[in-house]
């Protein structure tokens, strides 16, 4: 049986979460939902419950997901290896052709589903639709560490995001839809590309200023030398742990695209661990927020 004390503990927790949900009334938040993130049942029902939750309370979600391990998985199933370069897949034709049907296909519908089962109304959409986002082929180059050379990668159909349209995002804020979307867009050269999650999400969230961009990633956040949760960082503290080394690996990238995303007009950013139960709902509407926030 509920006593009084459990009682007033639960209605202080929701009271408290009141300042947060007017905070963001009617503001787009961007969540970036991670391959590693994905994967445990409980949690996916957990993060689609977190979501249809924010769009009741009036914010404006949109999910942008990956899939790396699954596309990995159904790579491996085909007998095709799996081979990156600077953090991004190499992708030849035969590969964007499965990374668009698990990440447009099989994921997010997925995704759509698990928010649609919370009684919401998702839409898995790419940056195909509605002419969202158009890619050219990205052009990334690496220094070799023995020789110092700089090198060109050659990458095949990877893509960076250089056109979004907001208008089917404007549209879908005004309804009761929400919008899910894969990293996979057409170029003007009519060529499908597969562009990583995190980028496309910090395109996404440019594009309309979002008040708030979330990544979901396998960590609690940023960890300084000591492994300890860094609970905010600007800007240019964030950049000199990247000069410093405490930020290596894949986390280099995703804080260039926060430090990006922000330079684009995103209030906040925010690295947190997707595999904590309701990360979402913890960062969004409580005082303590639940990872690591980047501010200008
Ligand atoms: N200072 C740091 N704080 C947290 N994680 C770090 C740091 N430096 C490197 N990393 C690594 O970055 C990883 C997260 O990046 P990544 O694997 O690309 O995430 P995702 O697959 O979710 O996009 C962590 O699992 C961790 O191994
Ligand atoms: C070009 C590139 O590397 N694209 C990624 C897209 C998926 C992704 O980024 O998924 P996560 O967020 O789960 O890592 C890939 O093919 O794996």
């Amino acid at each position: 049986m509920t006593t009084l004390s459990d009682a007033e503990a639960q209605a202080s927790l929701l009271s408290a979460a009141l300042p947060f949900m007017q905070r963001y009334e009617n503001k787009t938040v961007v969540i970036k939902y991670g391959g590693h993130a994905m994967g445990n049942q409980e949690l996916g029902r957990a993060f689609a419950r977190d979501i249809a939750l924010l769009k009741q309370s009036g914010v404006n979600p949109i999910v942008v997901h990956g899939g790396g391990p699954q596309i990995a998985e159904m790579l491996k199933r085909l007998g095709i290896e799996s081979k990156f370069e600077g953090g991004l897949r190499v992708t030849d034709q035969r590969t964007v052709e499965i990374v668009e049907m698990v990440l447009a296909g099989s994921i997010n519908k997925e995704i759509v589903a698990l928010i649609n089962a919370e009684g919401e109304w998702a839409i898995g959409l790419c940056g195909k639709d509605g002419n969202m986002v158009f890619a050219e082929q990205a052009r990334k180059t690496v220094v070799d560490p023995d020789s110092n050379i700089e090198r060109v990668l050659d990458l095949g159909f990877v893509g960076e995001p250089v056109e979004v349209d907001r208008t089917l995002l404007d549209l879908l804020a005004r309804s009761e839809m929400i919008p899910v979307i894969a990293p996979v867009a057409p170029g003007r050269d009519g060529n499908t590309y597969n562009i990583n999650a995190d980028t496309f999400a910090g395109a996404i969230a440019g594009a309309v200023k979002a008040a708030r961009l979330l990544f979901l990633t396998d960590v609690p956040g940023v960890l300084d030398r000591d492994g300890k949760l860094i609970d905010e960082l600007t800007v240019s503290q964030a950049r000199s742990l990247i000069k410093d080394g405490t930020i290596s690996g894949g986390m280099i990238p995703k804080v260039e695209t926060c430090i990006q995303a922000i330079e684009r007009g995103v209030e906040g950013v925010v690295i947190l661990n997707g595999k904590t139960a309701h990360a979402v709902l913890l960062e969004m509407f409580t005082e303590r927020g639940a990872g690591t926030l980047i501010v200008p």
